[in-house]
């Protein structure tokens, strides 16, 4: 079970707006936030992995708390160990794809289940460069993965691929939630293309 409630200043140009986001969802389940441009979508994700600080709130992950304002509890993001897929992916230049993903667990098996999950075996000694923006948003989702974390948050992390590939890696990625009940939120531009797995849709506007 996850339970959010959160207050956050954004600097919209000159001005300010509140992002207040109040969020409950069992373990194992997926969230669709959805919303205009700038409403503070990916800033509500950097707050739940403690990248960015909020002026009040609180967050409980399976029974632990990672933010209560009130008490002055802030678990860091190596604490929280929350997997991230960032929108513009953010990966190593210098590592190649085995790399990034030994970077996050040492078990050869579920690496070598992680590629196959992302079609990526044959490129597992490239480094980003020399992968397509698809395969690198690919490789993105599996190093999130690999640390099978208890909360994934992934922001617009299929907008590089085309339809087939996005049916496929939805399917895999479904199976490993389902079976490691792994609570996800992802961002979406599209949220009817997640509505057949989404549990929860969540409006986030300007206030
Ligand atoms: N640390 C921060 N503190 C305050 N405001 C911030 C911070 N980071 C970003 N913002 C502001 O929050 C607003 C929302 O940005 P954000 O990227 O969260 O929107 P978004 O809903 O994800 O947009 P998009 O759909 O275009 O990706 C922007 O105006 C941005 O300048």
């Amino acid at each position: 079970m996850i339970a959010i409630d959160i207050h956050k200043k954004l600097k919209i140009g000159k001005g300010w707006s509140d992002l207040h986001v109040q969020l409950q969802a069992e373990r194992g389940t997926i969230t669709v936030i959805h919303g205009p441009s700038g409403a503070g979508k990916s800033t509500f994700l950097k707050v739940l992995a403690g990248l960015i600080k909020p002026e009040t709130g609180s967050i409980s992950v399976d029974g632990d708390v990672w933010l209560d304002t009130s008490s002055r509890i802030d678990l860091s993001p190596q604490q929280r160990k929350a997997g991230f897929v960032f929108q513009n992916y953010a990966l190593f230049p210098n590592m190649t794809v085995k790399q990034h993903l030994q970077y996050a667990t040492n078990d050869a098996a579920w690496i070598d289940e992680l590629l196959s999950l992302g079609q990526l075996q044959t490129f597992a000694d490239q480094k980003p460069d020399d992968l397509s923006g698809g395969q690198q948003q690919r490789l993105a989702i599996l190093r999130a993965m690999a640390i099978k974390p208890k909360l994934l948050l992934m922001d617009e992390p299929f907008s590089a691929l085309d339809q087939k590939t996005k049916a496929d890696l939805l399917a895999g990625l479904k199976i490993l939630w389902d079976k490691l009940q792994t609570t996800v939120i992802i961002v979406s531009h599209y949220p009817d293309e997640l509505k057949d797995i989404a549990d929860h849709q969540l409006y986030v506007s300007y206030q």
